[in-house]
């Protein structure tokens, strides 16, 4: 196949964009770790760069540089100017969700995204492919030679960065489901949020519906020291055994770790859960449905795709499309179901129903 001289240069262009990518992630981690949105934040105004510079205490000698660092993160969309000639510098909604002590930071997520422990095993994609898999189950496993858990286990700081990782995200999507389709949680007598963490969306949840019941249940050590906490119940257990009975089992950001013959488990083990309690239950799930996006808004498809790449880095599990998981659903003895995706996210709420 023959392509035109332009052809290629845009190709080349393209290959360059790609191959430099990883320093959009790791200006990100630059801007969080010297704490640029909170010193905006805290400034309230536009904030000119000197004023900036001197804020962060960055090396007056590294003034010139700083600037450039900021060009990108303007144009990656992470903090605007309000003139670019003035170098003053604003928030954007990007920046805001990078801001400390907030319920909707998300710094801690991606700091344990671009932890080393994690980010380097995209390393290994390619020769993992060429290892026996039954063995080797993830490029996680074959360069850390363990699984994340064993990893956290031996690492009490990676441990901490993996549960307020995992619940960074709770306080916004607690929020986004509540005015999308907040009718799915209203009425439930009790609620199970299964592998729940460290709670924050059952706390969110219980905050929202306070008649609502609400346990979190995940591994014994998860919760360990935990009994109640705002008025949350904590319950150690496996999800492969079995699980609380609740009128709603929760699954937010569970199943996509999951290979399907494990999911299937687990959603029978959810159906058992609700059916104990009476005929009127059904599971929620809070995941990514492949394809449904309401908009393609900031390129919600391809950080899809990016999440299942992953999901197949660090897990055995997928993000699954319709069709995928309409087939876990009625694998597991589900009858029905129903996906609202969430406008402006990459994730959906699927109700399932027995
Ligand atoms: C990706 S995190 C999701 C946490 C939470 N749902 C959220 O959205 O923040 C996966 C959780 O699954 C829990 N988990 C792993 N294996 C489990 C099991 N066999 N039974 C119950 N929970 C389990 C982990 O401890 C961890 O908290
Ligand atoms: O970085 C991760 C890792 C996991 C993970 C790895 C291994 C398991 O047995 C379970 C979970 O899960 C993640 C996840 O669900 C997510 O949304 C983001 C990152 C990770």
């Amino acid at each position: 196949m023959e392509f035109t001289t332009a052809e290629l240069l845009q190709a080349q262009s393209h290959v360059y964009n790609l191959t430099l990518s990883y320093l959009k992630s790791m200006s990100l981690k630059a801007a969080i770790d010297l704490r640029i949105a909170d010193v905006l934040h805290k400034h309230g105004k536009p904030m000119p760069l000197p004023e900036l510079i001197s804020s962060l205490s960055i090396h007056p000698s590294k003034t010139d540089t700083f600037r450039r660092l900021m060009r990108a993160l303007v144009h990656q969309r992470i903090f605007s100017t309000v003139d670019e000639s003035q170098d003053s510098y604003l928030l954007t909604p990007t920046s805001h969700l990078l801001l400390s002590g907030i319920s909707t930071s998300l710094t801690p997520f991606v700091q344990l995204i671009l932890h080393p422990i994690v980010s380097h095993t995209a390393e290994v994609l390619a020769l993992w492919f060429t290892s026996p898999e039954e063995e080797i189950p993830t490029p996680f496993w074959l360069f850390h030679g363990k699984g994340i858990f064993e990893v956290a286990d031996g690492q009490p700081e990676f441990n901490r960065l993996f549960n307020e990782g995992m619940a960074s995200d709770a306080g916004l999507v607690v929020e986004a489901v509540m005015r999308t389709c907040g009718d799915v949680f209203r009425g439930l007598e009790s609620l199970v949020d299964v592998s729940g963490g460290t709670g924050a969306m059952a706390m969110a949840i219980a905050d929202a519906f306070p008649e609502m019941k609400c346990t979190v249940f995940d591994l014994p050590h998860v919760v360990a020291g935990r009994t109640e906490i705002k008025g949350v119940r904590f319950v150690g257990g496996d999800m492969f055994v079995s699980v609380p009975s609740a009128t709603a089992a929760l699954l937010k950001w569970v199943l996509h770790d999951w290979s399907d013959e494990d999911c299937i488990k687990i959603l029978t083990h959810c159906k058992e859960a609700i059916q104990s309690k009476d005929n009127e239950g059904k599971i929620i799930i809070i995941d990514i449905v492949v394809g449904a996006v309401m908009d393609n808004h900031a390129n919600a498809e391809e950080s899809q795709l990016l999440f299942d790449l992953l999901m197949l880095t660090a897990t055995t599990g997928k993000e699954r499309n319709e069709s995928e998981w309409q087939d876990l659903f009625f694998k597991a003895g589900f009858t029905s179901y129903k996906i609202t995706p969430l406008p402006g996210g990459i994730r959906s709420v699927i109700e399932v129903y027995p």
